[in-house]
């Protein structure tokens, strides 16, 4: 195969010189390739076959056990100016950070196939849409990009027409994590990944392009590239609001997208149109719109089960590729919070008795087509992408942060944001269940420095007309005992059900120092099981605790200098004074 895009061939011809690869295949999509891909792969082990009755077409693929989750102190924005990439990024100059690189790429493919993906994040015929090629000496990247992206020949179409792409060059290296490196040059529109095979590291589309490299394009070009689910709600009457939703990794994005509405609550319907990233512009209309740049979902396994998120557990018996997942002695997958099954074998292969610890890794993940949810949004494949009414931003609190609260006004909420904290994760290697800013859920994604991105978050109270309400949610409260005071997963809908009612103007709030909370009668309680004392606490604010919270957001955009907005330390001011 070959192209008429001649800055594509060169660059192809550049890279198969530094790497030496066998062979060079480039990719088309059709189903054809993807199946002599998996035969391939059986083969060689990279991918095992799950019980085919009850899990057709499913696979596992196990991971060096020392590549399991994204390496935020390895992935670097490289930009000319170190200002430009904000304490929020670390930061190596462009020269020198090729130069280390491209050492550890010289030959890195020898003996292996070299696989051009050309792919387009979003709708391949949507103006929100772009494009990108990665190349990548492994097939378990070829076989999860076909299934996260639009990948192949209409892609490398669209490219041709086009003229720019995003680069991503990707190769697993040694997989040595002294060795492992995500680097991305926002002014070259260029990513450089090696010594990695694990999703977020590997996946060029994803979270190296559709949020690193993209929310430097977006800010450029006058748009938002967020780390977002997006679902569609569509009340009793049969009236729809779209939510654009940020919360940082393994926060419940995935699930409140393919939210299932609790039994006391009929005539609800959700629509799923993403799970974890979110493009917007302002359309005609001055409007909010969003497309989901992805094609599938990469999600998180431990914690599905039948009655958590019914959607997700019929979604992945069948076209689904495991990541890291036990097995039990019937080779159906297996992992933490499945509630049936018995695993023999954990996540990396070797016999399991129950009482070793978790059998499945934490961090072990489904990648499945959009295609396979059964709630997935008629809207999700719409070029036009769906208006936004209003966006949540949510992290994983323990304390402090109530069930629900509305931002003031636009201003007020790209502080919520922009303060968000939020426990730490398996998403990510290092300690997890540690409190840190993350804010609005892009910690680890934002391109740029932190300090601009609020000001172009600000931005948009001139650019657009119709701005969404903003909310903050927290569905992980905890009691003394260190359960979880609020159900969660279907009964979150009654949350959105007050967010898309304050939207509409139909439903009441306490006015407090922090934002609007719904008062007991401004929720649905029908059927809840959740006492009165209860649910007090998951909607009050503590003033002592949010003086302390306020006065730390504080210290925290200190750190940006000189680039903090104004505007958003006169909020951090505003809120501190009126907690007294
Ligand atoms: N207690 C509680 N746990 C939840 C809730 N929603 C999700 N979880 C759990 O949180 C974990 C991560 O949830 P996901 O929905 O996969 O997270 P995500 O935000 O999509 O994560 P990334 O793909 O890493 O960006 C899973 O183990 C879920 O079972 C909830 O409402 N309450
Ligand atoms: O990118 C990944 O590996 C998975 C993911 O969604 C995240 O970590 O937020
Ligand atoms: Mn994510």
């Amino acid at each position: 195969m070959s192209t008429s895009n001649v800055s594509l061939k060169n660059w192809v011809d550049e890279v198969a010189r530094l790497t030496q690869p066998a062979s060079i295949y480039w990719c088309t999509g059709s189903d054809a390739e993807n199946s002599n891909l998996i035969e391939a792969m059986l083969e060689s082990g990279d991918l095992i076959k799950l019980n085919q009755t009850t899990h057709p077409n499913c696979y596992l693929h196990r991971s060096d056990p020392s590549d399991v989750a994204r390496v935020e102190h390895l992935t670097f924005v490289c930009t000319r100016s170190k200002e430009d990439a904000g304490p929020n990024n670390n930061w190596m100059e462009p020269g020198e950070a090729h130069r280390k690189v491209d050492a550890l790429f010289a030959g890195a493919m020898r003996g292996r196939t070299l696989y051009v993906i050309p792919y387009c994040m979003g709708p391949i015929d949507s103006p929100y849409s772009r494009c990108g090629v990665e190349i990548t000496d492994s097939p378990y990247v070829v076989a999860n990009m076909r299934i996260m992206t639009r990948m192949g020949t209409e892609a490398l179409r669209r490219i041709e027409r086009e003229g720019s792409f995003v680069k991503g060059l990707h190769s697993i290296g040694d997989l040595s994590p002294e060795r492992r490196y995500i680097m991305h040059f926002p002014e070259e529109l260029t990513i450089k990944s090696i010594g990695s095979g694990y999703g977020g590291n590997a996946l060029l589309g994803k979270k190296c392009h559709a949020l690193r490299i993209a929310s430097w394009q977006a800010r450029d070009e006058g748009w938002l590239a967020e780390h977002m689910l997006i679902m569609g709600l569509q009340n009793p009457e049969g009236r729809t609001h779209y939510i654009a939703a940020a919360f940082p990794s393994a926060c419940g994005k995935t699930n409140l997208a393919m939210l299932v509405p609790p039994a006391s609550m009929p005539g609800w319907k959700i629509w799923t149109v993403g799970d974890d990233i979110c493009w917007m512009q302002v359309d005609d209309e001055g409007r909010l719109r969003a497309i989901n740049p992805e094609a599938g979902y990469f999600g998180v396994v431990p914690g599905t089960n039948s009655k958590t998120n019914h959607n997700a557990y019929d979604m992945i018996r069948r076209d689904t590729i495991f990541t890291n997942v036990a097995v039990t002695a019937d080779g159906q997958p297996w992992w933490e919070g499945l509630e049936e099954g018995t695993p023999t074998t954990n996540w990396k292969g070797q016999p399991y008795t129950p009482g070793d610890g978790p059998a499945a890794h934490p961090n072990s993940r489904f990648t499945v087509s959009a295609k396979r949810n059964p709630i997935y949004s008629t809207l999700a494949d719409a070029p036009e992408g769906v208006p936004i009414s209003a966006i949540l931003f949510g992290g994983r609190r323990r304390e402090v942060a109530p069930l629900v609260y509305e931002a003031h006004d636009w201003a007020h909420g790209v502080l919520v944001g922009a303060g968000m904290a939020s426990e730490t994760t398996a998403a990510a290697v290092g300690q997890t269940g540690v409190v840190r800013r993350d804010s609005m859920a892009m910690k680890p994604f934002c391109g740029y420095n932190f300090g601009d991105y609020w000001q172009h978050w600000l931005s948009f109270e001139h650019k657009a007309k119709q701005l969404p309400r903003i909310f903050h949610v927290n569905w992980f409260r905890r009691d003394a005992q260190g359960r979880f005071m609020w159900p969660g997963f279907g009964e979150n809908l009654r949350v959105l059900r007050w967010i898309t009612e304050r939207c509409e103007g139909k439903v009441g709030a306490q006015e407090t120092a922090i934002g609007h909370l719904p008062r007991r009668q401004d929720f649905d309680l029908y059927g809840l099981d959740v006492d009165t004392a209860t649910l007090d606490a998951l909607l009050s604010v503590d003033a002592a605790a949010w003086r302390t919270e306020m006065q730390e957001i504080g210290t925290y955009l200190d750190q940006f200098g000189a680039r903090v907005p104004d505007a958003l330390r006169a909020q951090q001011r505003k809120v501190l004074a009126a907690l007294g």
